[in-house]
């Protein structure tokens, strides 16, 4: 078993020094300087027709390296100001290259060209989640059922991976970092990421409000970060996995904004299988998608205590254990926080919109 002491990616200020010199670039063969040139020749000068997107980083472009392998070229976009010192950035990116697994995006390397810095990822051919799955009719594919078991097995893997050796809470579980590869194998993106970019409080507060449905309960309002705030991002993934569905959609009638009430209520009526995507018609074994939702009910349960460990979802979706009689609790529910007004100048705060004021500290802790 390979274990990553915390160090290795958890920077305080007082390491700062060693892990300065801490990358050797001969001996790593997981993690590669690029030259500017490298990459400008790969991605046809940056151009508009290699950008696949712009995330809160920045933007991603689709580059071809000499060797013809495909990548993901991130390019920076947070000032440089409130990034690390160029080595420490780099020994650090390199100690995440280090973290391998099938269902980790795998990191190549980085570049640093003046001010700006670039990030190259092994490149996946069927986007995210978010797009291929639940985005609008142009983008969207027709997912068998076979392909969500794939997926949500998947993701619940590298999860399980991140909290039990790296000991890593990725803490930003969303659809649209969820990529997917030319098999539909999924790969967990970003993770580690926030903690060596230094996000100024705008970056954050647009990235917590993005992600909101996805939050924890006890995260979102106390800023309380750890595995069980995963498993719940986990159990909404999960529900959107098998129900096609958006986690808060306003374009639905009234009613149907949030996926996870929606569950609840289906679950308390006894007819989950209302919830699973018309899509797939009847091309799907009732009894396993009926499990899947009740899994991912059983991960956004409002008390963190109750959910299960990852290691215990992965063994629940593989009918390893049995849940016919399991007891679900209500659920942390995302239309109730949906009133949190984050603050974007001062995250040290937010306001339910009752008018009690409740303490938000940003997203800082990674490791338990
Ligand atoms: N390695 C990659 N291969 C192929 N596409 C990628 C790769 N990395 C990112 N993308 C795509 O580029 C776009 C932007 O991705 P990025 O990770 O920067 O942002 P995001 O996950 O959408 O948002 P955020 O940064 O707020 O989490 C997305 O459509 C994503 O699917």
């Amino acid at each position: 078993m390979k274990f990553f002491p915390p160090c290795m990616i958890c920077f305080s200020s007082s390491q700062k020094n060693d892990i300065d010199n801490s990358y050797d670039e001969e001996n790593n063969e997981n993690f590669r300087l690029f030259t500017y040139n490298e990459l400008r020749l790969a991605t046809n000068g940056f151009s508009s027709s290699n950008k696949i997107g712009v995330g809160g980083f920045g933007t991603v472009y689709k580059g071809r390296l000499r060797d013809e392998s495909l990548v993901g070229v991130k390019v920076l976009s947070i000032e440089i100001e409130s990034m690390r010192g160029e080595r420490e950035f780099i020994a650090e990116l390199a100690a995440l290259s280090d973290i391998k697994h099938d269902n980790l995006v795998g990191l190549r390397g980085c570049c640093v060209d003046g001010a700006t810095r670039y990030l190259v990822y092994d490149y996946m051919e069927n986007n995210n989640l978010s797009h291929t799955l639940l985005g609008g009719e142009q983008n969207r594919l027709k997912f068998s059922w076979e392909t969500r078991k794939h997926i949500s097995l998947g993701i619940a893997q590298g999860l399980s991976y991140l909290h039990e050796e790296p000991r890593i809470v990725h803490r930003d579980i969303k659809a649209s970092n969820i990529l997917l590869d030319k098999n539909f194998t999924p790969k967990l993106g970003d993770f580690g990421l926030s903690k060596i970019l230094r996000e100024n409080s705008s970056h954050i507060s647009t990235r917590v409000a993005g992600t909101m449905g996805y939050l924890a309960p006890e995260y979102a309002i106390s800023g309380r970060l750890t595995r069980k705030s995963d498993i719940y991002s986990f159990g909404v993934l999960l529900l959107e996995i098998v129900s096609g569905r958006k986690v808060v959609d306003f374009d639905m009638e009234h009613g149907e904004h949030y996926l996870v009430q929606k569950a609840w209520e289906a679950y308390k009526g006894d007819e989950l299988i209302q919830l699973v995507d018309s899509v797939l018609e009847t091309n799907f074994p009732e009894e396993e998608a009926v499990r899947f939702i009740k899994i991912g009910l059983l991960c956004v349960q409002e008390h963190a205590r109750l959910r299960p460990s990852m290691a215990t979802a992965i063994k629940m979706l593989a009918n390893e254990i049995e849940l016919r009689d399991v007891e679900i609790s209500q659920p942390g529910l995302v239309s109730d926080l949906m009133s949190i007004k984050m603050d974007h100048q001062n995250l040290s705060q937010s306001t339910f919109s009752k008018g009690s004021t409740i303490s938000f500290q940003s997203p800082r802790t990674s490791y338990f």
